[in-house]
């Protein structure tokens, strides 16, 4: 039986800017995973998700294509994996085969609600990984985050797949998205196996080493947001000229300059900076929010991160907004016991989760 385990993220900085390409954003794997299994069937199939009420969803072949037996299905994400990955199979001359795949997940809480910690981006890359050593295909880390990225556009439609860069590298990354016009175009013309030997414009994975003394901090609101949604507002924001083109703009260089300027303090490790950077960062989210309309920091995300400011830490948002997690940047010798009270107090639900590095890199 294949079982692989791929770590949920959480996004640092750089966000919404980090949909445009070239654009930087600094991304955490966590310690929360999806846990995928594939073991050998004959004639039939399965898919199965604990998270999904334990129910399997039969399927069969018809010319060599996977076909479902129903209609309606949740599991777009592995689906959307499954297609793509035995696409590159097939064009290696590898012969498909049956299998049932089952997927647990700690990225939802026991009554099934989200924290925000990327399970479609851990889904997608589990199914990846899994069927890289089910099939033996020998796909690098690189590989296998093309391939995750091209299924999990096909599905949400937006994004910049940083979640899915984080569930594949793990660690702390420094990450900008490729050219999806260019990708789009090739993969209208090209085979698969050339689209993923080839390298993408823009695209960038690098991996970061933090400051000893410094520590991350998250925070849940409870309530989930859908990230989609809100990319696709502050997209709507700008086709509807609600925020000027010139403005956007601003935001786009302020944000590159402020991500560069973090992973400088990354680098230097240097706390004091990083903890400005990510200050100037929520700054410059607040701002975006002011003129797209669009709600990033909620009242329960405003106070997460006052509350941290308080106790001597910089906060700010994650990913979208909109809910889900809030986190902060603090020197390891602030205590944080007063926050967590100021938190509890507040209902914000601190998250006790580590970075999560693979063990021996990413395979
Ligand atoms: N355990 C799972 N099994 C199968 N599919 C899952 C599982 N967990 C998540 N998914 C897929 O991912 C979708 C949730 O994606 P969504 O973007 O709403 O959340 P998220 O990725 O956790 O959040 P965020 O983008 O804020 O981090 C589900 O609708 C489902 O299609
Ligand atoms: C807003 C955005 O920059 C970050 C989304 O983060 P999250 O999935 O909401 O944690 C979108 C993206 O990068 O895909």
């Amino acid at each position: 039986m294949i079982e692989v385990s791929t770590p949920g993220k959480l996004y640092i900085a750089g966000e919404y800017a980090v949909v445009e390409p070239g654009h930087l954003a600094v991304i955490a794997a966590v310690d929360q995973f999806i846990n995928v299994t594939i073991e050998s069937a004959t004639e039939n199939g399965s898919i199965q998700s604990q998270q999904y009420s334990d129910l399997p969803i039969r399927w069969t072949r018809r010319n060599g294509e996977l076909v479902l037996d129903h209609r309606e299905n949740p599991f777009h994400y592995i689906l959307a994996a499954i297609r793509l990955t035995e696409r590159y199979a097939k064009e290696q001359g590898t012969l498909l085969s049956f299998y049932h795949l089952k997927v647990t997940s700690e990225l939802d809480n026991s009554s099934g609600r989200k924290y925000g910690l990327g399970s479609s981006g851990a889904v997608t890359v589990g199914t990846v990984k899994a069927l890289n050593l089910f099939y033996d295909l020998q796909m690098d880390p690189l590989m296998q985050f093309k391939i995750a990225a091209l299924a999990h556009l096909a599905v949400q439609g937006n994004g910049s797949c940083g979640d899915i860069a984080a569930s594949c590298f793990g660690g702390w990354l420094a990450f900008s998205t490729f050219d999806h016009e260019w990708v789009k175009k090739r993969q209208e013309k090209w085979s698969i196996s050339d689209l993923l030997q080839s390298d993408w414009p823009k695209l960038s994975i690098q991996p970061l080493q933090t400051p000893k003394n410094m520590r991350l901090l998250i925070g849940w609101t409870g309530s989930p947001a859908s990230t989609s949604d809100l990319v696709d507002q502050v997209k709507q924001s700008k086709e509807d000229k609600s925020v000027t083109q010139k403005d956007y703009e601003h935001f786009l260089t302020d944000s590159n300059r402020c991500v560069e300027d973090l992973i400088d303090g990354f680098m230097a490790n240097n706390v004091v900076k990083i903890k400005k950077m990510i200050k100037k960062n929520r700054q410059l989210l607040q701002n975006l929010a002011k003129a797209t309309n669009v709600v990033i920091e909620t009242p329960a995300l405003k106070q997460l991160c006052d509350l941290a400011e308080d106790c001597g830490g910089a906060a700010k948002s994650s990913g979208a907004g909109g809910g889900d997690c809030g986190i902060v940047i603090a020197d390891q010798k602030t205590g944080i016991l007063p926050l967590m009270s100021k938190w509890e107090k507040a209902d914000i639900i601190p998250l006790p989760l580590h970075v999560y590095h693979y063990r021996g890199g990413a395979k």
